[in-house]
């Protein structure tokens, strides 16, 4: 049985100087009006959960006004263990903690995965590659800590290049960061090509159902090296000594033009993500309807991908994504979250769920009352 979340409590954390909630089950829906701080609850549980917030806040963002540190805390448990998460925010560093012990964010990755949607997660479908690129980092992050050190750690060199492109730097101190950028680049594209091929065919799959067989949806990945109309197979993968050859043979090739248009061109930064409906780019031809279902299948098979891969189910962390979505979309959202998958959802009204929905769930109103959390 996968690890499940009992209890959060934050302190001095965003509107919140205490948030409290026990007795947590497998679905929480968080109701209330505008501002109330409902999306501060799914923060904090990505926090804690994923290291990380879709806001992409700074620590002071995250400490209540006036407060010097914000301490948020989770309890999770199944059949034989009992975990304790506990993050500290404070002068804009965050220091997690497992049982009480400090931890590196890298030692966290996977011990309790979350998968979040919010209404932002629209970008997916029409925004640019770089949200397609990050959310599969983000993906890959929580599956493997390799995966994750090596994004951080290609971020760093290719922030490195760059200002060295900028500040138009010898070729000789150039053509030594591109030995490192290939070292890291060519590993995280290979873990790329590897996580993609699976989130894709599972992508597809909910794709279908979501849309009741009615047309198809496929997900295609390019490493950068490759010509603008060529894509990795469905499935295929990529072994790190070719791709350590491609992206080498690629940065040289295109150095003079990098050093023309001070900037690095050729990389994992400029990987293509496409979803394609009936072979046609979702971004740019699909429908609002299209891209909210492509945005749907891509969250779902995140969830199958992390229980799959890890043997832990994800926590499922839902910010007022009902209203976006429409009938057929919200059901088969519905039929996902009445499986065994732990949920919170957040909505300013109810009347988007349906009775059964509500009938299992725990509905929590905020600003709590002191019953609701003790
Ligand atoms: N560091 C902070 N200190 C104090 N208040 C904060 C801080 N950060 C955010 N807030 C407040 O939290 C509130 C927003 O909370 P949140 O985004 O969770 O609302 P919500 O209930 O999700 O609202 P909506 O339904 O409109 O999305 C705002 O009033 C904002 O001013």
């Amino acid at each position: 049985m996968s690890l499940r979340i009992k209890d959060v409590a934050f302190d001095d954390f965003r509107s919140y100087e205490h948030f409290h909630l026990s007795g947590i089950g497998p679905l929480t829906v968080l109701v209330g009006p505008n501002a109330v701080g409902k999306t501060n609850v799914v923060e904090g549980i990505q926090l804690l959960t994923a290291q990380t917030s879709f806001r992409n806040p700074t620590g002071v963002q995250l400490v209540r006004d006036g407060a010097d540190f914000a301490r948020l805390h989770a309890t999770a448990a199944d059949e034989s263990r009992l975990l304790e998460l506990g993050l500290t925010i404070e002068a804009g560093k965050r220091r997690f903690t497992l049982n009480g012990k400090q931890k590196r964010t890298a030692d966290l990755k996977g011990v309790i995965p979350s998968v979040t949607f919010t209404p932002d997660d629209l970008n997916l479908a029409k925004g640019s590659g770089t949200t397609r690129r990050n959310a599969l980092d983000a993906v890959g992050s929580q599956l493997s800590r390799n995966h994750y050190l090596i994004r951080r750690d290609f971020d760093k060199v290719l922030r490195h290049k760059n200002s060295l492109l900028k500040d138009e730097a010898s070729p000789l101190l150039l053509e030594s960061l591109n030995d490192l950028m290939v070292t890291c680049g060519a590993q995280l594209v290979c873990y790329r090509a590897a996580l993609f091929s699976k989130l894709a065919a599972s992508m597809a799959s909910y794709y279908a159902e979501i849309v009741g067989n009615q047309e198809t949806l496929s997900a295609r990945y390019a490493p950068s090296w490759l010509a603008e109309d060529e894509w990795l197979d469905a499935g295929e993968t990529l072994d790190r000594d070719e791709a350590r050859e491609r992206f080498a043979a690629a940065l040289a090739a295109s150095m003079v033009q990098e050093r023309a248009r001070r900037r690095a061109l050729v990389g994992p930064h400029a990987d293509r993500i496409e979803f394609f409906i009936e072979g046609r780019p979702v971004g740019v031809y699909g429908s609002q309807g299209q891209q909210r279902s492509a945005v749907l299948a891509f969250k779902l098979a995140e969830v199958t991908l992390i229980c799959d891969l890890l043997g832990q189910q994800p926590v499922l962390l839902l910010d007022d994504v009902m209203s976006e979505l429409d009938e057929q979309r919200r059901r088969a959202l519905v039929k996902f979250v009445s499986g065994d998958i732990q949920t919170f959802i957040t909505t300013a009204n109810l009347a988007y769920f349906d009775e059964d929905l509500l009938a299992a769930a725990r509905v929590v109103r905020l600003p709590l009352e002191r019953k609701d959390g003790e």
